[in-house]
C-alpha cells in the first residue's frame, strides 16, 4: 500500500470475524509507534465503484466498548455502526488505536474521571491535565481508509471535526450521518458538554424510534424501555420495503371477535387499541370488510400515535354499506369503496372514490379475489396493507395465502358463542394446519402473536 504520510502504516494481516451483526472482512494494519490497527469491512468499499460507502472512524475506548461503560456512549455506538454497515451489507469500521481518551491515553482519561468526579466538566479536565481538549490525530486512519479504497465516504459520527479532518487528508466526506444512540443519564451532561464545547450534533438532530420509522428507516439502537420494544415489535415491517402484506385481529380466547348482537366494544385492550394504531400508522392502506364498517362505524384513523393516516379500502361486493359510514362522511382520509361490478355506489362525498373489482362466488359467499384486491391497490401505489377485519375477510385473505404476517390479539375473554374471528376450510390433518414461527407480546391483559408467514417452510 502507498504509505502517504510516511507513517509506515501497513496491511500486515487478513482475515474474518463473525459478529452479532454478521461476517465482516477483518484487516490489521501495523501503525506508528507499534500499535495496530484494525479494519472491518463488509462489502466493497472501493469508492469508484458505486456509492460512497458508509464509513465509522472509531475511537478507542476500553471503558466503553470492552467494559460497557455508560459515562460515555462509545460502545453503543460500536455497535451502532456495524448494524448500519451490515444493514447496507457495505461499509467500513476503522477501529482507531491510540484514539484512547481522545488521544491522550487510558490512564490519563481515567485521571481526567477522577477530575470529573470532582466537577469539572471533559473539556476543563483534560485542560487541568496539561492536554489539549482533543489530542487526537488522522493519518494513520487516513492511510487506511486510503488502501481500502475509501475515499469518498458517507461517515457515521456526529462530530464535524473529524469529517473535516479526515477531508483535509484526501478522504472526501460527502455526508454525515448521526448514530441512533440515545443519551442516558449517566452521560447526559458529558454528552451535552461535547455538544456545547466540542460541536457535536445536538440530540434534536436525531429525531425518536418511532419518528424515524415513520419514515421508513429502522434505527440501529434504541435507549431500552420502550424505544427498544418499538424498535423490536415494529422493525422488521419497515425494513420490509413494499409490497407487504399483514393483518391483525382480536379476539377472545374461544376464538370470538364480537357477541352475538355484535356487541365489540371491547373484546382487547387499550394496548391492543394502541398497537393497531401504530399498524396503520406504518401502511399505505388499511382494508376492512363492508359488514365491519356497517357494524361498528370505525374510523380507521391513527389517533392514539403520531402518524399518517392510511387509504381506508372498504371491501362492499354489494353495495350495502350504509351511506352515513363515517368513512364515507368524515373526510379525514382518503377512502376507496370497492364494489362489484352491478353494485350502486354513487359517490357520497369528494374524498371517496368507487372502484369496481369483479366478483366471485366463494364458500356460498360473494366476495372479492384477495389477490386481485391487493393488485388493485398496488396498481394505485398503496403496497403496504394491513387487513384490518373482520373475522371473515382477514380469513379469506389468510387462506388465500396473501398474508405476510398475521397479528392476532387474545384477549382473556369466554363468550362463549357469537361472531367468529379466524374460521377457514381446514384440513382433517393437523399436518396442514398453518402454522408459522411466531412472536409474542404482552399487551396488558392481552397476547398478540405474530405470525410471521412468510417465513413459512
Ligand atoms: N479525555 C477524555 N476522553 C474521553 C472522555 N470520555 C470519552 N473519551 C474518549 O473520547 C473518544 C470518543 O470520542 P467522542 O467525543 O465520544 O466521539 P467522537 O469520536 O468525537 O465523535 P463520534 O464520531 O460521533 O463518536 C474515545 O476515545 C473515548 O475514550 C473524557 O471524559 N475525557
Ligand atoms: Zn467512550
Amino acid at each position: 500500500m502507498t504509505d502517504l504520510h510516511g507513517l509506515g502504516v501497513r496491511r500486515t494481516v487478513a482475515t474474518t470475524l463473525p459478529t452479532a451483526h454478521g461476517t465482516f472482512q477483518m484487516y490489521g494494519y501495523d501503525g506508528a509507534g507499534g500499535l495496530g490497527h484494525v479494519a472491518l469491512v463488509m462489502g466493497d468499499v472501493d469508492s469508484s465503484k458505486g456509492e460512497a460507502p458508509l464509513v465509522r472512524v472509531h475511537s478507542e475506548c476500553l471503558t466503553g466498548d470492552a467494559l460497557g461503560s455508560r459515562r460515555c456512549d462509545c460502545g453503543e455506538q460500536l455497535q451502532a455502526a456495524l448494524a448500519e454497515i451490515a444493514r447496507e451489507e457495505r461499509g467500513a469500521l476503522v477501529y482507531a488505536r491510540g484514539h484512547e481518551g481522545r488521544g491522550i491515553g487510558l490512564l490519563a482519561k481515567l485521571r481526567a474521571y477522577a477530575l470529573q468526579d470532582a466537577g469539572l466538566d471533559t473539556v476543563d479536565a483534560n485542560l487541568e491535565l496539561g492536554y489539549p481538549a482533543d489530542a487526537r490525530t488522522y493519518e494513520e486512519v487516513a492511510d487506511i481508509l486510503h488502501d481500502l479504497g475509501a475515499t469518498r465516504v458517507r461517515l457515521l459520527s456526529s462530530n464535524p471535526e473529524k469529517a473535516e479532518r479526515l477531508d483535509d487528508l484526501g478522504v472526501e466526506v460527502i455526508s454525515r450521518h448521526i448514530l441512533a444512540v440515545a443519551d442516558r443519564p449517566e452521560n447526559a451532561f458529558y454528552l451535552d458538554t461535547k455538544r456545547r464545547r466540542m460541536r457535536h450534533d445536538p440530540i434534536a438532530a436525531l429525531p425518536d424510534p418511532w419518528t424515524q420509522m415513520l419514515t421508513g428507516h429502522v434505527p440501529a439502537y434504541a435507549a431500552a424501555g420502550t424505544d427498544a420494544t418499538l424498535v423490536d415489535r415494529y422493525g422488521p415491517l419497515v425494513a420490509t420495503g413494499a409490497p407487504l402484506t399483514i393483518a391483525q385481529l382480536g379476539q377472545s380466547m374461544d376464538g370470538f371477535i364480537a357477541a352475538r348482537s355484535g356487541d365489540a366494544e371491547f373484546v382487547t385492550g387499550e394496548q391492543d387499541r394502541t398497537h393497531l394504531h401504530r399498524l396503520r400508522a406504518l401502511v399505505d392502506a388499511v382494508v376492512v370488510g363492508g359488514a365491519t364498517v356497517s357494524a361498528d362505524d370505525p374510523r380507521l384513523t391513527v389517533r392514539a400515535v403520531p402518524g399518517a393516516n392510511p387509504v381506508r379500502v372498504v371491501l362492499d361486493p354489494a353495495g350495502r354499506v350504509t351511506r352515513e359510514a363515517t368513512v364515507f362522511t368524515d373526510g379525514e382520509a382518503p377512502t376507496l369503496w370497492v364494489v362489484g361490478p352491478d353494485a350502486s355506489a354513487e359517490t357520497p362525498a369528494g374524498h371517496v372514490k368507487v372502484l369496481r373489482l369483479p366478483v366471485r362466488a366463494a364458500g356460498g359467499r360473494a366476495g372479492f379475489d384477495p389477490a386481485a384486491v391487493l393488485a388493485a391497490l398496488r396498481e394505485r401505489g398503496l403496497g403496504r396493507v394491513l387487513v384490518e377485519g373482520g373475522g371473515r375477510l382477514v380469513s379469506d385473505f389468510l387462506a388465500a395465502g396473501v398474508l405476510d404476517r398475521l397479528f392476532l390479539t387474545t384477549a382473556p375473554l369466554l363468550i362463549g358463542d357469537g361472531v367468529p374471528g379466524i374460521r377457514f376450510d381446514g384440513s382433517d390433518r393437523l399436518a396442514e394446519a398453518i402454522g408459522a414461527p411466531v412472536r409474542r407480546f404482552v399487551l396488558g391483559q392481552d397476547i398478540c402473536t405474530e405470525f410471521d408467514l412468510a417465513a413459512r417452510g
